[in-house]
């Protein structure tokens, strides 16, 4: 068997062209464009790319986009007040600090002063209580993009279905659990101290990775027939390519995988543009929910 690879490019053009339908009514509708203030602080190269990123797909959705690019020394007390501006701006529906930020800054004190509702990265208590009350909130963008794929396959009903989440960060692993339950998945959640990590995971219908460890989750650890979301992002040297050269490998030993999973996300090109779509999604969600408009149901 050689399992489809799920398209991630292509599945977030369609959502991204969505969110551009709803910011053109949104626009229409509130006289105003919906807003996502990125705010980076240092000059990380990986940071820079993403941020870039961002901004890109935010205005090619027609939204507004507002870049705060500030020195890696810049005190806490000054970026405290600059997010304590962007929550009071009415411009802005959605702030995203990019993580992690440079130490000695605290980051958990910087993204608890975000305005819940302006919170697109859903990483405040607010949003985490939320979601794990199953009440309408902002869920992190990766998690909601692995969502939005498992949905697409499987459908929204995962009952019966076993699901095994590696990983428990408070951006991803534990959010991604969650949803997962909401779904009526049966959910392990496995991490850096599991006892039989590939038993687990042979045990699973759907295997979310998200350990940071490059292709770390090999052929037996599939669950023939399973769905693979692979989260990781893995910068390893590539000397086929040349000297010094480099590329990007998932947490799972994709060409392995493939032999036993009905489908998986590759990487690059799976999860990494859905979380980015996602972030546009929770920014035109917020926009609306902070005016007052009801969602147009198929825009
Ligand atoms: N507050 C905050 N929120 C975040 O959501 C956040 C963050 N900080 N810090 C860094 C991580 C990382 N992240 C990615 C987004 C898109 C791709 C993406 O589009 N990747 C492409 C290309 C990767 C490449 O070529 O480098 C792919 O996987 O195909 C990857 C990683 C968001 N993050």
């Amino acid at each position: 068997m050689s399992a489809e690879r799920i398209d991630g490019i292509a599945f977030a053009a369609k959502v991204r062209a969505r969110i551009a339908c709803l910011a053109s009514s949104f626009e229409t509708r509130a006289g105003r464009k919906a807003g996502l203030a990125v705010i980076l602080v240092g000059d990380d190269a990986a940071s820079q790319v993403y941020v870039g990123a961002k901004h890109k797909a935010t205005r090619e959705a027609g939204m507004a986009s507002f870049e705060h690019r500030l020195p890696a020394d810049t005190p806490q007390a000054d970026l405290i007040a600059l997010v304590k501006k962007l929550n009071a701006d009415p411009a802005v529906d959605g702030i995203l600090c990019q993580l992690p930020l440079p130490a000695p800054i605290d980051g958990d004190a910087v993204i608890q002063t975000i305005d819940p509702d302006k919170d697109v990265d859903g990483l405040t208590i607010i949003n985490a209580g939320r979601l794990l009350s199953g009440l309408p909130g902002i869920v992190p963008c990766t998690p909601l993009g692995c969502d939005m794929m498992i949905v697409d396959r499987l459908g929204e009903d995962l009952s019966g279905k076993t699901a095994l989440v590696i990983g428990r960060s408070n951006l991803f692993g534990k959010p991604m659990g969650q949803l997962l339950l909401q779904r009526n998945a049966t959910v392990t959640q496995a991490h850096s101290r599991t006892a039989d990590l590939a038993g687990e995971a042979a045990r699973a219908d759907i295997l979310v990775v998200a350990v940071g460890r490059a292709e770390m989750v090999r052929q037996e650890w599939i669950k023939p027939g399973a769905l693979v979301i692979d989260v990781g992002i893995n910068r390893i040297d590539a000397p086929e390519r040349g000297a010094g050269k480099t590329r990007l490998v998932g947490d799972v030993a994709y060409g392995e995988a493939e032999t036993r999973a009905a489908a998986i996300t590759p990487v690059p090109g799976g999860v990494g543009p859905m979380t980015i779509a996602c972030l546009l999604d929770n920014t035109i969600t917020a926009a609306h929910r902070r005016e007052g408009l009801t969602l147009p149901d198929a825009a």
